[in-house]
């Protein structure tokens, strides 16, 4: 596609800047839209990379026209469905766009949450035309909900699915895409990314929730596991529950691999909007039960998702099969 990636900082794993000054370097940094490379000594959380854009052909952007949209009776919660998969990700893009240009509009920057695993692949239609250049990158600022606790190279790193499969093919500031420091253990890693969290807060780039105090992302994209778990919180874990964290860590996730981070739900569910994205017959049973529909014997974390402003599930046929 030729696209090229490379990377910029020099990692300080061992003798890290304060997060402070790491930050302001970054943020300062990250004020021109294309940022150039960066050649400083900086905490690897705040890595920099360079993203150079790809040409592709996009016909037809918006055919939502099999989505049924349902908002639920007495909440600020709403189903798609869709007939295919390829009109999830055209919806979702189109979804991500017009939240990007509102929270823009608002308030000069766009704070994103993604998730692993197969939401990066929905994603896909965004970095086509017409996002592709109509989308204000150079606002975006990109978080993860869970990473696996292993190298930012290695085939199960969120952050390196998130790379090669989306943010490689579009503009955003090398300073303003928050990868989880790699160098830490799931402890470390934890508390790093929560702090880095905290500093933006106290800058305002992300906001915070006047109703939990907690820090309100603009939107996460989400996905869902076959067994209900969302970020990397999974049913009958123990995290689940956990009220007062910000960011934590799991060191024997049923799924592997074991070690991993996550935001916690308090976080989760102050972002103001919420967009959790179910394709295929493997999760039907899950959205079922996730969505009321059924029972389950033990509540699914995908049960206690909310949102401040809205939250939105946006499926395919297949994954609305048992509703
Ligand atoms: O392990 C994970 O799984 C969930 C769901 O992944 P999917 O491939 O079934 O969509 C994902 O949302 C999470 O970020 C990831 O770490």
């Amino acid at each position: 596609m030729g696209c090229a990636l490379r990377m910029a900082s020099s990692m300080c794993a061992t003798t890290p800047l304060s997060l402070s000054s790491s930050l302001r370097t970054n943020l300062s940094s990250s004020r021109t839209s294309r940022a150039p490379l960066i050649s400083l000594r900086v905490s690897p959380i705040f890595q920099a990379l360079s993203f150079q854009s790809v040409r592709t052909n996009f016909k037809n952007p918006i055919s939502a026209s099999a989505s049924a949209s349902a908002r639920m009776a007495g909440q600020n919660k709403k189903i798609e469905k869709f007939e295919t998969e390829e009109e999830v990700a055209v919806r979702l893009a189109k979804y991500t766009a017009d939240l990007s240009a509102k929270f823009v509009k608002e308030r000069g920057a766009f704070t994103v949450v993604l998730s692993g695993g197969s939401l990066i692949d929905a994603l896909r239609k965004l970095a086509e035309a017409p996002y592709k250049d109509s989308v204000d990158w150079s606002k975006w600022h990109v978080f993860w909900v869970d990473e696996r606790v292993v190298k930012r190279d290695h085939v199960d790193s969120n952050y390196k699915l998130a790379l090669d499969g989306f943010l490689s093919k579009v503009p955003i500031p090398t300073g303003q895409v928050y990868a989880i420091n790699d160098a830490l253990s799931a402890e470390g890693a934890a508390d790093d990314y929560e702090t880095c969290l905290k500093h933006l807060v106290q800058r305002n780039v992300i906001a915070t929730s006047k109703t939990t105090g907690f820090p309100k992302f603009d939107l996460m994209l989400l996905g869902m596991g076959p067994d209900g778990h969302l970020a990397s919180l999974f049913p009958g874990h123990p995290l689940v529950n956990e009220k007062n964290k910000w960011v934590t860590c799991i060191k024997d996730s049923p799924k592997p691999p074991p070690e991993r981070i996550t935001f916690t739900f308090p976080v989760i569910n102050s972002a103001a909007y919420n967009a959790m994205v179910v394709t295929g017959e493997g999760k039907a049973s899950a959205v079922c039960t996730a969505l009321g529909k059924s029972q389950h014997s033990e509540t699914l974390p995908a049960q206690l998702l909310s949102a401040e402003d809205e939250l939105t599930w946006f499926l395919d046929k297949s994954a609305a099969s048992n509703l």
